[in-house]
């Protein structure tokens, strides 16, 4: 069964331009998809593309959402913290801004623990907390730290300790990575990448940035104004991009699509999409004979062997 089951999802506001009367824009436009246990899903497309807002209907943020989510087969409306608990607990958040997200009066244990308390009944969660916070490189020197002591890149792993503190199956993701620093981010990447291969937790990213998707998700769904305008695996989208919308992001994209080519994330997916006869991917056709790894960024290669380990 897939885990998510989402029929013609349709999302608008109340336009605020002046002299709107009544209008509306539509913001989802009668947008279908499945997405199976453990599958890491990039969400691309230009701002404003509507990638946040499909988000949050994901997250039962949204009250205004038309269609159907469901969840293992449960339908997903939005409604209280006590309602949702059963979801909340199979599915947790990162937010974009993660300094913003965390309460400046709590420490970093007590942040961490308050999925745990709030959430389940687990009577050791100190412990669990701590547990949480080594897996993403923050020792027991964190635990009584302020949100103000931290870094930014540390805050982001405080954010994700609390996500994956109660062992979710899907980690729903905005821009986790954007706002920090070229190491921070191949840090931060790499703890994503090991919980989704290690735990097999499914990955659901929003990025306005097809590279840094390239180096955690396996298949990707691009948005323009609204609509899917693709979605496929990684690799076949790399090797045959169908929509202008995605040429132009691979356009864009800088050096970390030549990171996920040299993981092989494109190679793998490649060999096992349906869409392989589309095309050869480009990375490996290089390689094969002995070029750069990716003709869209073929200068930072080896980006991947020079990251840091996490901590
Ligand atoms: N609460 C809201 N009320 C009215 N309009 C909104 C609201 N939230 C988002 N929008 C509009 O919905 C559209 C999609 O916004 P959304 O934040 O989902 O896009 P996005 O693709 O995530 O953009 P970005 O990459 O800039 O974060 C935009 O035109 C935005 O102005």
């Amino acid at each position: 069964m897939s885990l998510y089951t989402v029929e013609s999802l349709r999302l608008a506001y109340p336009a605020r331009r002046l002299f709107a009367g009544h209008a509306v824009q539509q913001v989802l436009r009668d947008l279908s998809f499945t997405i199976a246990a453990g599958e890491t899903v990039g969400l691309v497309g230009a701002s404003g593309s509507g990638k946040s807002s499909l988000l949050r209907c994901l997250l039962a943020l949204e009250p205004r959402a038309q269609g159907c989510i469901r969840f293992q087969g449960r339908r997903l409306r939005a409604g209280s913290v006590r309602a949702l608990g059963w979801y909340r607990r199979a599915v947790q958040y990162v937010p974009q801004d993660p300094v913003a997200s965390l309460e400046p009066r709590m420490s970093v244990a007590q942040i961490v623990m308050e999925p745990l308390r709030r959430l389940t009944g687990e009577t050791a969660p100190l412990a669990r907390a701590t547990e949480a916070l080594e897996s993403v490189g923050l020792d027991h020197r964190y635990l009584a730290r302020r949100p103000h002591e931290l870094s930014g890149g540390q805050a982001q792993r405080v954010a994700i300790a609390r996500a994956i503190v109660l062992r979710p199956q899907v980690l729903l993701a905005d821009e986790p990575v954007s706002g920090l620093d070229m190491t921070i981010r191949a840090q931060v990447a790499a703890l994503l990448r090991g919980l989704c291969a290690e735990q097999g937790m499914g990955l659901v990213m929003v990025s306005h940035d097809l590279s840094v998707v390239a180096t955690l998700c396996r298949r990707v769904m691009v948005m323009e104004a609204g609509a899917l305008v693709e979605d496929r695996p990684l690799a076949a989208l790399l090797a045959a991009p169908h929509h202008p919308q995605t040429r132009r992001l691979l356009n864009a994209a800088p050096p970390m699509i030549a990171a996920a080519s040299s993981q092989g994330f494109s190679n793998e997916t490649a060999e096992q999409s349906p869409d392989r006869g589309a095309g050869t991917c480009p990375s490996r056709a290089a390689r094969a004979g002995g070029g750069p790894a990716h003709p869209y960024c073929a200068s930072a290669t080896a980006a991947l062997g020079a990251e840091p380990p996490v901590g």
